[in-house]
């Protein structure tokens, strides 16, 4: 047994879980007229409620004890004060000095960081300012009207979905674009109707040398040289973000125009450094910082604040009180906001990567559940997919629901409409619906068919966390980011993984690379396992030619 499972925290929170399990949420709001009060916080114009969940008085500090067991207070500052916490790797992990809009000074190895976060800060704005402006000019003399982004992973989820949720704030004049795949349909379908001539291409990767994002700048290149046809022209219209300047200059792609990121910047964190330019040439560099700042305030918040008031620490703690004893193995994130139609999906790497863990810091296998199955999609699309297993499914799937009281646009009813779904589903799972109330709504006939009735009564007890803010701006949404991020870490810690190594993704990319030579002839592959065998074989006789 871990000494986490044996520690008396835990202990007293199994407990607490075995007296609790069956209180029921609707009852306990019935009796407590000020369970809102207690059980919510704001930080600027965001508003925290976690009322909605399965929680009494008792609750808070036994999860609070957990977290002081496994030391989150020091972790917190190690982290902050660029400790190696990402210990395989032997890394500090920086994210927030990206955001250390104070300036004071953070050291790696006895020097001090800010002085080069700085540097690539100034130089992302003189290179924003020259492009949107149109004082940078293609090779043949146009304004640049396309921006393409080509990254994976962190270096291209995170970029796409803050362009995406801020597009209100986005220039008209020139546009963003992702390719992230290695399928070429992605770089095929976004390169239509864009011209070589005003298109910018950022090739964003951390060691410039991951497999899809190479093969994609290699057919951008080649689109573009179809056109230009002179690789001096190449230093228009190519920008690199990286950590490797050998390898961007073995790419090709003239250094002057490379924009430098660290080591302590994990992919998955890394929005927040020169991968963000894409998202700076959309909506400026004034706002890049705004969202800096929001990211700056969370983190105060998160390293200052005790943490029975600490929204990113109850975000997690909440998570391993679903997660390790009501044994939820999913969590929900549901923003009723479409411009955040990508949050979901960010957070799954996000979340996935960072604490899909089996081995704790000592190598230990783990005998507790770690990171969960994150999933999710906006409000109100989801309502008409998979609520119902929500309400009425035989698994407890925790979620948590995001809205702006305002919308960018103007149509009547329509932001009404969604803010009541909003708030209307958390309390319908809260709530429930009981075979009385079931009964009260149907014919004299319908009470007696006992499979109708059944099948309409809701179990309720279901929680979620709402987010509520005044509007989806820069600095909510950094704000907002830097909360998720902060709560993977404070499971990661509390499940005592390394949240910040991603071990778990080479195995296939190895096997990929020892595949690729077998499939360049037509030879029956005999090396692997017969169903391997198979399907590389199948896949030779369908291929044409
Ligand atoms: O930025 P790159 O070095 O190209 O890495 C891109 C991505 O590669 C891998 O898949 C990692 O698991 C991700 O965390 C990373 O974001």
């Amino acid at each position: 047994m871990s000494s986490l499972t044996t520690s008396q925290a835990w202990i007293a929170l199994q407990a607490h879980y075995n007296q609790t399990q069956n209180d029921s949420l609707r009852v306990a709001f019935a009796n407590d007229p000020e369970r809102y009060n207690k059980f919510s916080l704001h930080l600027n114009d965001i508003l925290f409620d976690y009322s909605k969940n399965r929680i009494n008085d008792q609750s808070i500090p036994l999860l609070v004890d957990l977290a002081n067991y496994t030391g989150l207070p020091a972790k917190i500052e190690a982290m902050f004060t660029g400790e190696p916490i990402n210990t395989t790797e032997k890394r500090a992990v920086l994210h927030t000095a990206l955001r250390n809009r104070d300036n004071h000074p953070i050291y790696v190895d006895g020097i001090d960081v800010m002085p080069g976060i700085n540097q690539v800060l100034d130089k992302m704005r003189h290179f924003c300012n020259a492009v949107r402006t149109g004082e940078w000019k293609g090779y043949t003399g146009k304004r640049i009207t396309d921006v393409v982004n080509i990254g994976i992973g962190g270096s291209g989820l995170g970029p796409k979905m803050v362009s995406m949720t801020l597009t209100p704030y986005g220039s008209d004049n020139l546009l963003v674009h992702y390719v992230s795949n290695v399928d070429q349909t992605n770089i095929v379908e976004e390169l239509k109707g864009l011209s070589p001539e005003t298109t910018l291409f950022i090739i964003a990767s951390k060691l410039f040398s991951t497999q899809e994002t190479m093969i994609n700048a290699n057919s951008a290149r080649n689109w573009f040289l179809d056109s230009a046809k002179d690789t001096s022209a190449i230093a228009k219209h190519f920008v690199a973000i990286s950590t490797h300047t050998e390898n961007v200059a073995k790419f090709g792609i003239d250094t002057e125009n490379m924009f430098e990121f660290w080591d302590w910047v994990g992919g998955r964190y890394s929005l927040w450094s020169a991968v963000g330019l894409s998202i700076a040439l959309y909506i400026g560099m004034d706002n890049f910082e705004e969202l800096l700042q929001g990211a700056y305030e969370a983190d105060l918040h998160f390293r200052n604040t005790p943490l029975e008031k600490n929204i990113p620490a109850l975000m997690g703690l909440l998570g391993i009180w679903y997660n390790n004893f009501f044994e939820a193995r999913s969590y929900v994130l549901l923003p009723y906001d479409q411009s955040m139609r990508y949050f979901a999906d960010y957070f799954q790497q996000g979340d996935m990567e960072s604490n899909g863990k089996s081995v704790d810091l000592n190598g230990d296998k783990v005998d507790y559940s770690t990171g969960q199955i994150v999933w999710g999609q906006p409000g109100t699309n989801g309502q008409h997919a998979f609520f119902q297993l929500m309400h009425q499914g035989t698994q407890l799937v925790p979620c948590d629901f995001l809205a702006a009281a305002n919308s960018h646009y103007r149509l009547p009813e329509h932001h009404d409409v969604l803010i009541s779904n909003f708030l209307a589903q958390p309390e319908a799972l809260m709530r429930g619906k009981t075979e009385e109330e079931v009964k009260q709504a149907l014919t004299h006939e319908e009470q007696h068919d006992a499979v109708l009735v059944a099948s309409k009564v809701f179990d309720g007890n279901r929680p979620s966390n709402s987010f509520l803010f005044e509007k989806m701006t820069p600095k909510t949404l950094g704000t907002l980011l830097a909360f998720y991020e902060h709560k993977i870490f404070v499971q990661g810690v509390v499940w005592n993984i390394n949240s910040f190594d991603q071990m778990g993704v080479e195995l296939g990319k190895i096997l990929a690379n020892a595949i690729l030579p077998e499939l360049k002839n037509d030879a029956v592959i005999k090396s692997h396992d017969c169903s391997t065998n198979a399907l590389i074989n199948a896949y030779k006789k369908l291929r044409q030619p």
